[in-house]
């Protein structure tokens, strides 16, 4: 690709040569370790490390052009000076790759807690109805049916703009996380459809309030159509002021909700069969395939989706219920003796609540609750996690998550501290995660639930005792154990 065509849309400090205008560009990279012969490479300012450090290396490595935002002279090679890197190395990467998210139906997923659930949800019903369609989130990205593994739950504007050229589906269906938004990881892209789940307290180590993470979150309604629809969930406070900000600004807003200005009014939700019905002309009746209120809502986003792509009424209803689920999120299991095991993904104060809540409405005997907490992440969200569990779980187990750099002997003193402050004489301490599991389904009997949260679908960071990878294979251990030789 010729550079004039590259840098279509670009605002640039300096000025160029006319000559320039005719190089001919390989490739992009915003790591100077990835630059071939002839590509042009993007110096980030990033949160560890400064790509200007890196520009000779780059350059070394065969970059014919730098972009950047510092004010440099004297390259070898021309230099671009821009105002944001970020910015610019998402609409050279959309140049580059030709606009591919242009020729498809763009799906765009933001909010605290259900984006992966719900993105598979609304691929689930537009393949069942004839769309095929790309996923790009937390568990993994997938495009024309191959799973491809993912770094972000967002992508880089780089990458997104790679996987979007390869994919050969109708649809993109991806969850765009508040960093992603932050970082310009989506500059470009125009969605037709935007939804937003709730926002409950998270990453606030990162966003530093509540109102900042709710704007960063709003950024991704800036990205629709035209004629495209925001779905936004108004049962939750913030979703209320997001519905309330775009209708202002005349967007096309499916509301859905409890609340009377709802769109999509929910009448009644039945827990005991998971269904929940609207509050429309047919008294529709949604069956969502997985346990819990907030699939309930995440099916009735999934709903509104499909609806607004033109798929019929009818043909949701019936493809909805055969969704298979996500891994990692509420999937259940029994032991011998007739407990229930939970495997969830739930690392947030309403996550927990919501699943602890599950499995109290299915009719749990006694809770045993098993979760830790992330080692340099967000820790005001610590202090309501524990008090939750302490009032719904009969009794929970606060034990290793990923420790990150803080030793673990420092994690335990500080889980003693957390739990004298907030929790109760129902709380123990087991920083062996394989043998909290362990002890909980040894002592569990029929009609008792063990509910294991934060980690779903991923592998453990740290060795333990019992030698699985995963919750869902230390379950299985306990299970189902090896046979002896
Ligand atoms: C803190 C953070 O968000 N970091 C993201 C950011 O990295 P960065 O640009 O700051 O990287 P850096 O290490 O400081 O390096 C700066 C620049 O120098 C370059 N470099 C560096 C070394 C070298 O030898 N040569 C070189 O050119 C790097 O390639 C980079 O361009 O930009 C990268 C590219 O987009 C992201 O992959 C990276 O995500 C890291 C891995 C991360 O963990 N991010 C988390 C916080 C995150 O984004 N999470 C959300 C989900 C949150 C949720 O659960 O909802 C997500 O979307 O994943
Ligand atoms: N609509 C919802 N409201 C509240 N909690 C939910 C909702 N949907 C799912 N959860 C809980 O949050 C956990 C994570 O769900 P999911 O992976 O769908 O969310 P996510 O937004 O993709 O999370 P992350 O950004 O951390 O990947 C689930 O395991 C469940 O416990």
């Amino acid at each position: 690709m010729k550079l004039t065509q590259l840098i279509n849309g670009l605002k640039l400090q300096n000025s160029i040569e006319e000559d320039l205008y005719d190089l001919v560009i390989q490739g992009l990279a915003d790591s100077s370790q990835e630059v071939e012969e002839g590509f042009v490479f993007i110096a980030i300012k990033g949160f560890k490390d400064d790509g200007h450090n890196h520009i000779s290396h780059a350059i070394e490595k065969g970059a014919n052009l730098v972009v950047g935002e510092q004010h440099i002279e004297d390259l070898p090679v021309p230099y671009l000076q821009v105002d944001n890197a970020r910015i610019a190395l998402g609409i050279l990467a959309k140049n580059f790759y030709g606009n591919p998210a242009s020729r498809k139906l763009m799906i765009g997923i933001t909010g605290t807690n259900g984006k992966t659930t719900t993105s598979y949800l609304v691929k689930h019903l537009l393949e069942q109805n004839g769309i095929s369609c790309s996923v790009m989130g937390t568990i993994q990205n997938i495009v024309n049916g191959s799973s491809i593994k993912s770094a972000n739950t967002t992508p880089s504007s780089l990458i997104l703009q790679k996987l979007l050229a390869l994919s050969n589906d109708d649809a993109v269906v991806m969850e765009v996380s508040s960093h992603g938004l932050t970082q310009h990881r989506i500059e470009g892209i125009e969605f037709d459809v935007c939804l937003f789940t709730n926002l409950h307290h998270e990453h606030l180590d990162y966003h530093g309030s509540m109102d900042s993470y709710f704007e960063a979150k709003a950024v991704l309604f800036d990205h629709l159509k035209p004629d495209g629809t925001a779905i936004v969930n108004i049962d939750d406070e913030w979703g209320e002021k997001l519905d309330r900000d775009l209708l202002e600004k005349g967007k096309n807003v499916c509301s859905i909700g409890q609340l009377k200005n709802s769109r999509l009014r929910i009448q009644s939700f039945d827990m005991e069969h998971s269904t929940l019905r609207l509050d429309d002309a047919e008294e529709t009746l949604i069956q969502s395939p997985m346990a819990g209120i907030h699939n309930l809502y995440n099916s009735l986003m999934a709903y509104a989706t499909a609806l607004s792509v033109g798929i019929e009424k009818k043909a949701i209803l019936s493809t909805i219920t055969n969704f298979p689920g996500v891994e990692g999120r509420f999937e259940t299991s029994k032991t011998q003796s007739g407990a229930v095991v939970i495997v969830d993904y739930a690392h947030t104060p309403d996550a927990v609540y919501h699943c602890l809540t599950t499995a109290k409405e299915a009719g749990a005997n006694r809770i045993t609750h098993i979760f830790g907490f992330r080692g340099d992440r967000d820790s005001s969200k610590r202090r309501e996690m524990i008090e939750i569990t302490s009032k719904i779980s009969d009794r929970y187990i606060i034990t290793t998550d990923d420790l990150n750099s803080v030793p673990v002997e420092e994690m335990r003193s500080l889980y003693s501290e957390l739990n004298d402050r907030y929790g109760n004489e129902k709380g123990f301490i087991q920083m062996d995660r394989t043998k909290a599991i362990k002890d909980a389904i040894d002592s569990s009997s029929e009609g008792d639930w063990v509910v294991i949260t934060g980690k779903g679908h991923e592998k453990y960071s740290h060795q333990f005792e019992i030698p699985t990878e995963s919750d869902k294979e230390t379950v299985n251990f306990m299970v189902k154990p090896p046979k002896a030789d």
